[in-house]
This record gives structure tokens, sequence and C-alpha cells, in this order.
């Protein structure tokens, strides 16, 4: 049986450790990732290749980090032509989806008579992406960070993913990277990867933002070194809260439960309604669903519905509302009978998913709205990954000589007040000069 955790009898203490599922025990990573990162700052590649001997390939040189040309090619060759299709229609809906959220490269509106005010939007030069492979193979996470980067315009798109036993990067994940059209990627993972990427070395220069998914080695490598780079939006642990009402379907709370489930004995995955029928019929499907998964992932999932997630019964809709959204998932799914009905009521969540047809795995795979999501409650200020994540915004202005009259004084009294006499001599000797 998955646990049924009734909300209004569980202590502070208990629903504290709810809300702050797996994310937040990163003590030890971030030893760890002092270490590495110091000793990547002292011998550059040489360093990179240590940790990569390490952690992941022993036959890792400083030559052989990088994806050869032949490494592309042969990736073409080892896929499957049904996975080939697959990614081919992933890769067009995302690219659709985010195509249409590229705003206007100039933004300039009058603001007052001959005073123009507005944007300027700018792709960033350098980006790292971090695509993950620990626990499973990412190509669709390839997709979800290369487009939104291609389509912003960025010249310079580095991808780190961790390489297998021997040597190898996950295939799939090379022709994703290439349809996208990025060539440069390095066999890096985890803190090696951050910190090649942060701090440069001889062959793999600095980028000015990383961002992608990572396990807490990553995030703990990302948290020593905001301020050197930017670290993009927090995305760790999976998570998800399936919401439901008397209306619900059972089986599908119950199937649903499981897909964030089973990334990993960090995943926290909750079911939350106030029915209690439906929660003792989806904890019961749950159990049948979980042997058909193989034992690794029935693993993965036992542990975390044990430690950071379950079913949560609470007393209404409305308090499963609020439940949801002081836990700001990054994954919500709306199974109630009509979910458009409550979309208003809904302010946290990295992703809403309304409906039974609209599972969090095809949001992840095939609709191509973004599944880059903000974990660990942080869906409460950042975003899924955009083609923002991948531009900035410079403001622009223009002012003609009668804005310049509008304004001249308002700027010179200002001035005056905060006690900076150049910024108003500029203007005063515009007045003569101009
Ligand atoms: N929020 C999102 O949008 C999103 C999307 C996809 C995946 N995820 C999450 O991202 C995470 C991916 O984690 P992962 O493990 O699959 O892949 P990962 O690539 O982040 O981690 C593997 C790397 O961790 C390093 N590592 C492993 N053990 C280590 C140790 N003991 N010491 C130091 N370094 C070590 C290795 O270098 C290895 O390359 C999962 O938690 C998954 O749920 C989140
Ligand atoms: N659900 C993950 C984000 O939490 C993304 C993913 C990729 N592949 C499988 N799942
Ligand atoms: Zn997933």
């Amino acid at each position: 049986m998955v646990r049924i955790l009734k909300l209004s009898q569980l202590s502070s203490a208990e629903r504290a450790k709810l809300q702050k599922r797996a994310e937040l025990d990163i003590d030890n990573a971030l030893k760890v990732a002092q270490t590495v990162i110091e000793t990547i700052r002292e011998r550059g590649d040489a360093g990179v290749v240590d940790y990569v001997r390490r952690f992941d390939y022993e036959g890792a040189t400083v030559e052989n980090i990088k994806v050869s040309e032949a490494e592309f090619e042969r990736a073409f060759q080892l896929i499957e032509p049904e996975v080939k299709t697959a990614i081919e229609q992933a890769f067009r809906n995302i690219q659709e989806v985010h195509r249409r959220q590229m705003p206007e490269e100039t933004l300039l509106a009058e603001i007052e008579t001959g005073v123009f005010a507005g944007e300027k939007i700018s792709p960033i030069p350098n980006v790292g992406l971090y695509v993950p492979r620990g626990r499973g193979a990412f190509p669709s996470m390839m997709l979800m960070l290369a487009i939104p980067a291609m389509v912003a315009g960025v010249e310079r798109v580095v991808v780190c993913t961790p390489p297998d036993k021997q040597g190898n990067v996950e295939p799939v994940s090379l022709v994703a990277a290439q349809m996208a059209g990025v060539r440069e990627i390095y066999k890096l993972g985890g803190v090696q990867a951050i910190a090649a990427l942060a701090l440069g070395t001889k062959n793999i220069k600095r980028v000015d933002k990383i961002t992608g998914p990572c396990s807490v080695y990553g995030a703990a490598a990302k948290r020593l070194l905001f301020g050197t780079v930017d670290v993009g939006l927090p995305a760790g642990p999976s998570e998800s809260i399936v919401l439901a009402d008397e209306s619900t379907d059972a089986r599908l709370a119950a199937l649903d439960l499981l897909i964030e489930a089973e990334h990993g004995a960090d995943s926290a995955a909750l079911l939350v309604t106030h029915c209690e029928d439906l929660a003792i019929a989806a904890s019961e499907y749950a159990q049948e669903y979980l042997q058909k998964l193989p034992d690794w992932r029935r693993e993965f999932c036992e542990a975390g519905l044990a430690a950071y997630g379950g079913i949560i019964l609470t007393d209404s809709l409305q308090q499963s509302l609020d439940f949801v959204n002081e836990y700001a998932p990054e994954h919500l799914e709306v199974l109630v009978s009509n979910p458009f009905a409550i979309l208003g009521k809904i302010k946290n969540a990295g992703e809403i998913l309304l409906g039974n047809h609209t599972p969090s795995s095809m949001a992840t795979y095939a609709i191509g709205v973004n599944a880059v999501l903000p974990t660990g409650s942080f869906a409460r200020s950042y975003s899924a990954v955009s083609v923002y994540d991948f531009l900035k915004r410079s403001t622009l202005a223009y002012v003609t000589p009668e804005g310049f009259e509008k304004l001249k004084e308002t700027t010179k009294t200002l001035a005056e007040y905060e006690g900076f006499p150049a910024h108003k001599l500029a203007i005063q000797h515009r007045e003569i000069l101009l």
C-alpha cells in the first residue's frame, strides 16, 4: 500500500519534512563539490579528467572527453527508426512552442511626447547545458535545453553530459543535439561538468550561463559557483502532485502518481485529494502498477513514496488547492471534474497539466511545453526553461529635442536632490550646447 497521510493530523514537523523534500539534503554533496571545484580551479583539464575517471569512465583522457565527429556519426547508426521518428515529432513540437515564445527584438514606445522607451532583446553569447545521465537516458532533456537556446540565437551552445563506464555518451542524446545544431559536447557529469563550464580550462572555454537539471552533486556545484556564473533555475529531483476529486478515475491517479516517482529514491510524488474512497483505491492500484515496473525503478518508487511522497488526504478541494500552492510542485496534474474551473486558483506550479489526457509523461516528451522545471518549492518564483533563459533585455531609450525640454527640469531636480552634480551638469550644458 502507498501510504495515506491525513493532512489535518500531520504535525508541523511532518508537514515541514514533506515541504522540504530531498532537494535540500545537500550538505554531504557540498563537501564533495568544494574539493572537486578547488582541484579543477588549480589543475584545469587534468583535474577535470581525474574526476571523470573517478566517477564515470576510467579511460578518460584530456583528448577523449570531447565528443568526436566519428561519435556523432555513429549515433545516427545506433538509433532505432521508431525512436528517431519520436524524436523528430518531439523536436517539431518543442521548436514550435519555443518559436512562439520569441519576443520582438526591439520594443520602443512613446511614453510622452518625444520620449521613447522600451527594450532590446539579445541572446546570451555563451551557454552551457547540462543533460543528466545518472539514473536514465535523457535525450528529451537535450531537446528541451538545446532547442530554446538555438531559437533564442545563442552563438555558442556547449553541452556536458556524463559518459557511461565505456566512455560513450548516450547516442540518442547525440542525435537530438545534432538536430538542434549543437556540436560542442563534453563527456562530463556532476560537479566536474559544472566547474569546467563555470571556471573554464585550457580546452573548455567558460560560459556565461549554465542551465539544466542535475542530481544533488551538480546542484551543490551550482550553489558554490553562484556568483562566478549564472546557474539558471534550480532543477533538482523530480516531483509532482496529482490533484484529484471524487470524479477522478483512481486508476489514472495511481498511474500518474508513479510517473515522477520512478526517477529516484529522492523523487517526491504526491496524490492530493479530499476523497477518502479515491485515496484508498488509488493506493491499491498503485501497489498493483508498481509490480509492472523493473525492480530498480520499483525500488526508487517505493523509497521516494515512503520518504517524500504518498497520498495526502485533505478535508476539501479548497484545502487541496491550498496545499498545492504552498508546496509549489514541479509538475501538477489536475484530474478533477472541471480542471478549467479551478485554473484561476492555482498560483504556484512549474507546469499545470489539465485533464485526463494530459499526463506528465506526455508533457515531458511530446507536447512541446518545456519539461525542465523548477523544483524544491522554487516554482513559487522560477519558471520552466524557455527562450527567456537564453535572452537578456537591454533597456532602450530615445529622446527628441521636444522630449528633452519636457524632462530636463525633473532630471536636474532629482540629480540635485540626490547630490550628483555631474548628472545635473550634463543636462545644463546640453541646454547651451544643443
Ligand atoms: N527538474 C527537472 O526539470 C528535471 C528534469 C530531468 C531530471 N531531473 C532530475 O535530475 C536528476 C538527474 O540525476 P541523475 O543522477 O540521473 O544524473 P546526473 O547526470 O545529474 O548525475 C550523474 C553524475 O553525478 C556524479 N556523481 C555520482 N555519484 C557521485 C558521487 N558519489 N560523488 C560525486 N559525484 C557523483 C557523476 O559525475 C555522474 O556523472 C534526477 O534527480 C532527476 O529526477 C529533473
Ligand atoms: N520528468 C522529468 C522532469 O522532472 C523529465 C524527464 C525526462 N525523462 C523522463 N522524465
Ligand atoms: Zn520524468
